[in-house]
This record gives C-alpha cells, structure tokens and sequence, in this order.
C-alpha cells in the first residue's frame, strides 16, 4: 500500500502495471474512476478472470465474480430488490437484537478477561445479521461449532478470491505450482465438501423454517440452483467480514481519541434524554456526530484497499488516458481517500469534515460523484448492494456500543493504558485488517440507561 502512494506521489493518481498475461491501471482519482466505471459502465464493468475467482463461481455463476450478462443482471436484479431499504428495514428487530448481543458479549469477556480482541465478536454480529435475515438461522457465540464451520467456509475464499492471490492468476505460465502444491484440488474439493453442502443446508432449513427470510424471496426469482449456492456464498463472503472490519476499525480509532468518544457518549444521551429510548436508523439526522466518525473511520481506514477489480471490454479513452481492451482497473480506495486534491489533510482523523456531509452512505454512493463522502462501496453498475445492510448495522452497533461502553486501550504489563497502532494493518485478499489486538469494553458510569451488565465495573470517560 505505501509503495503504491510512493509511486503514486511520484507518477500522479494513475499507475499501470505489467501483471504477466495482463495490464492492470490503479486509480486514486475518485473523478477519472467515476468517468471509467459508472459514465462508460456498458464497457467497464466486467471482472478479470482469476484462476480462483473462476472455480469460485463456477465459470462466472453468483454475482460478485460474474460478467454483466442477462443472467448476472437478473441476479443483481433479485439481490437489489431484497436488500433494498424497505426490505431490510422489516428486519430491524432482528438488527437490533444482534447489537445487543455483541455489547453483552464485549462487555462480559471483558469482565471476565480484562481485556479482548474483539473481532471474532464484531464477526459473529455481521455473520449472524446475514444467516438471520436470509435463512432465519444464527449462531449463538464465538464457541459455537456452527461459527466454526461456516468460519472454514469464509477464510479459504477470501483468502484465494483476493488481487494478491495465487501467481498463477497473473502469470499462467506458474500454473503447474497450484497443480503441484495441490493448491487447485484443495479448493475444488473445499468447495464440494465444505462450502456447496453448507450453503445447500442453509437453503433447505431456510425454505422449510415458519420465520420470514429473505430466501424465500430469492427463490421467487427461478434462479438455478448451482447459481443460487453462488450467490449465497457471495452474500456471506460480502456481508461478514466487511462489516465485521469496518466496525474493527472504528473501535480502534475511538479507543484512540477520547474526545471524539465523548461527544458520541453526549450526543446519545441527548437523544435518550429526550425521547427516553435509543435511536434507530430512522433517526439518523439526530445524530450527525455519530454519523461523520462512523464515514471518517470508514475513509481513514478503507475496508477493502482495491475492491474488486473491473476489467475494460473495449479500448477506452478517457481524458487524455488510452485504457487497452482487457485492462484491469481498480480504484485504489486508500489512494483516493489519502488524496489531498480531494479531502483536505487526509491524514488527520477529523470527523468534523462530514459535517456538512450527513447523508446516507447509499444516497452519497448513488448521488453526483463531487458530493460523494468516501469511495469504500465501489463505481457505477457493480456498487455494492449490501450499502443499506452495512449502513444500518453499522449504525446500530455503534448507538448500542456507545450507549453503554467506554471503549479503552488495552493495558500493558504494569497496568498502564497502551494505545493500539492505529497504523498496524494487513492486506488479507480482498480485506484489509488490524493486526490482532486487544480493547477494553467498560460500562459507562454516566449512562441514563441501565447497564447491562450491573455487577462489573464501571466507567467513565
Ligand atoms: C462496510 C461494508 C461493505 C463494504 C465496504 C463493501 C464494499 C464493496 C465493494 C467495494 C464492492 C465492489 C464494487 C465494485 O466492483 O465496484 C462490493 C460488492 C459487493 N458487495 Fe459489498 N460491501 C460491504 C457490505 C456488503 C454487504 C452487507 C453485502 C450483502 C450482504 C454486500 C454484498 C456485495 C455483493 C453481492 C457485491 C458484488 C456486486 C457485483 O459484483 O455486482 N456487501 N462491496
């Protein structure tokens, strides 16, 4: 990532890359990426083809990893309508449950351990809010079996589906290694044992279970089956650890600025003071100080460095840049989000700028590129569809967690508070991590509400 800014800072905001069989452009022009991906859509917004990515999809089944053919777009189609705010929003009992579950968690094992890493916890909620309002099903913590088993469906898929994968993708001359290493059979027969008869039993229990699930509604669209397993895995694969990271990186930043944390703690209460209950997403426009950390956190750190990559159909001119048939071009989304011409001193953590910038994440995607507010959910036909999903989670995490829990920095071996790196990341395929690291959850001491755990300590900022 800093080699990129370097060459970036010495090149400008377009770099290209010999990537053995294919060329690759890197844009940290949000401006150039919106005229290449969402003005010429019709002929930017193919994916390239992966060794991976293909076995992954069967030959471009689902729709994360499909062309945009008749058969992707009726996909897209179903996916937009079910996860369209009015239909999530019918779940929100379901969202706020889980958020409710995550803070208990965090607040008990802190109690009981002093300190953790929470991100198998922050995992547990995204995952849960995808298996319950697509299959009516959950599991209960991090120890649970099932977590266990769906955990070793996602990691070998994120881990082969990411642009730093195999060498071979690049350089198919290198593909007798995946042969000898047993890389390739190790994923044909992880998706036959592993993935494919999860994500069938889900379907099934789904299908047959009395609560309204979003499945239901998938199957009224007659999509084949294979197609539908794909696709399912995409809305796993997308919605878990997305969600899960972007939240990660948010406690981490706060942890970090204890004013900023204070003001979350007061605008809160505020809201509870007035209207004796917690916001919902309905509320938003009550909290606009929660809403620019939660778009500051999401730029500062890009949950995803490149998104998934599109790749040209035709040769294209843009600007004064010829892009080749067959480029790939990925928006380099920490580039952009790190480009002075773009966010004034990018480097500083400073909520404050979206002030005047509160709107929906969806509206801002979907709305004039110059009012955008972070680039994190992608350009043009292949946006993120899951915007609203991770937005309300988003949302009800954070009132739910700010509402109850100072987070802290963990404590060193004498008992002093040690800021976690807030510089400490990893690329791990498509994602970008915190390292491992620990928080404190404590209860909030000046909280109108009731605790819900009354007999650890408390706290207060
Ligand atoms: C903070 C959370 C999330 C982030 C940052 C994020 C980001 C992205 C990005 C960058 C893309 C690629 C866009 C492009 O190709 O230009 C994408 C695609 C996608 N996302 Fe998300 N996403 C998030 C949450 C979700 C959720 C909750 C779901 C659904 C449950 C979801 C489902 C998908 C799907 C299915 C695609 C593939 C779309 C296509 O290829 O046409 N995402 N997302």
């Amino acid at each position: 990532m800093e080699t990129i800014r370097k060459w970036n800072n010495e090149y400008g905001p377009v770099i290209k890359l010999k990537m053995g069989k294919q060329d690759w452009i890197m844009l940290t022009d949000p401006y150039l990426a919106h005229e290449i991906f969402a003005t010429n859509g019709l002929i930017a917004s193919d994916r390239p083809v992966f060794t991976f990515s293909n076995l992954y999809s069967y030959g471009g089944l689902g729709v994360s990893f499909s062309n945009p053919t008749k058969r992707w777009k009726k996909a897209r189609t179903a996916l937009l309508e079910v996860l369209a705010p009015p239909r999530v929003n019918g779940f929100t009992d379901i969202l706020d449950y889980e958020s409710d579950c995550m803070v208990e968690q965090l607040l008990t094992r802190t109690a009981q351990q002093g300190q953790l890493d929470p991100m198998l916890t922050l995992n547990v909620a995204a995952l849960n809010v995808v298996l319950m309002i697509v299959y009516g099903q959950r599991v209960e913590s991090v120890d649970d079996p099932f977590f266990k088993l769906i955990m070793d469906f996602v990691r070998p898929s994120v881990k082969h589906l990411g642009v730093e994968g195999p060498i071979s993708q690049f350089l198919p001359v290198f593909g007798f290694l995946d042969t000898l290493m047993g890389t390739k059979r190790f994923f044909l027969n992880y998706l036959a044992t592993v993935r494919d008869p999860l994500l069938q039993r889900l379907i099934e229990q789904g299908v047959q279970s009395d609560k309204d699930c979003l499945i239901k509604s998938f199957l009224e669209y007659d999509i084949d089956r294979k197609d539908l397993i794909v696709m399912m895995s995409d809305m796993i694969l997308a919605g878990t650890d997305t969600v899960s990271i972007s939240l990660a990186w948010l406690l981490i930043f706060v942890s970090n600025y204890p004013d900023v944390q204070k003001k979350l703690h007061a605008e809160i209460d505020g809201f509870y003071n007035t209207h004796q209950r917690l916001p919902t997403f309905k509320d938003r426009d009550q909290l606009p100080y929660m809403i620019c950390v939660q778009k500051e956190c999401i730029r500062h750190r890009s949950t995803t460095v490149f998104g998934l990559p599109h790749v040209v159909t035709q040769d294209l001119v843009v600007r004064d840049y010829l892009i080749p048939k067959n480029t790939a071009v990925l928006a380099n989304f920490h580039g952009m989000h790190m480009n002075p011409d773009v966010y004034l001193d990018p480097e500083s953590f400073n909520p404050d700028r979206f002030l005047d910038n509160t709107k929906t994440m969806m509206a801002a995607a979907n709305g004039n590129v110059n009012a955008r507010d972070h680039f994190n959910f992608g350009f043009g036909r292949r946006t993120c569809p899951g915007i609203h999903m991770a937005e309300v989670e988003m949302f009800n995490a954070c009132t739910k967690i700010f509402a109850h829990c100072v987070v802290a920095p963990p404590l060193d071996a004498d008992g002093k508070e040690s800021p976690v790196d807030m510089n400490a990341s990893y690329q791990s395929g498509i994602v970008l991590l915190p390292y491992p690291h620990q928080l404190r959850f404590l209860p909030r001491t000046d909280s109108p509400l009731e605790s819900p755990l009354k007999s650890s300590t408390s706290s207060s900022l």
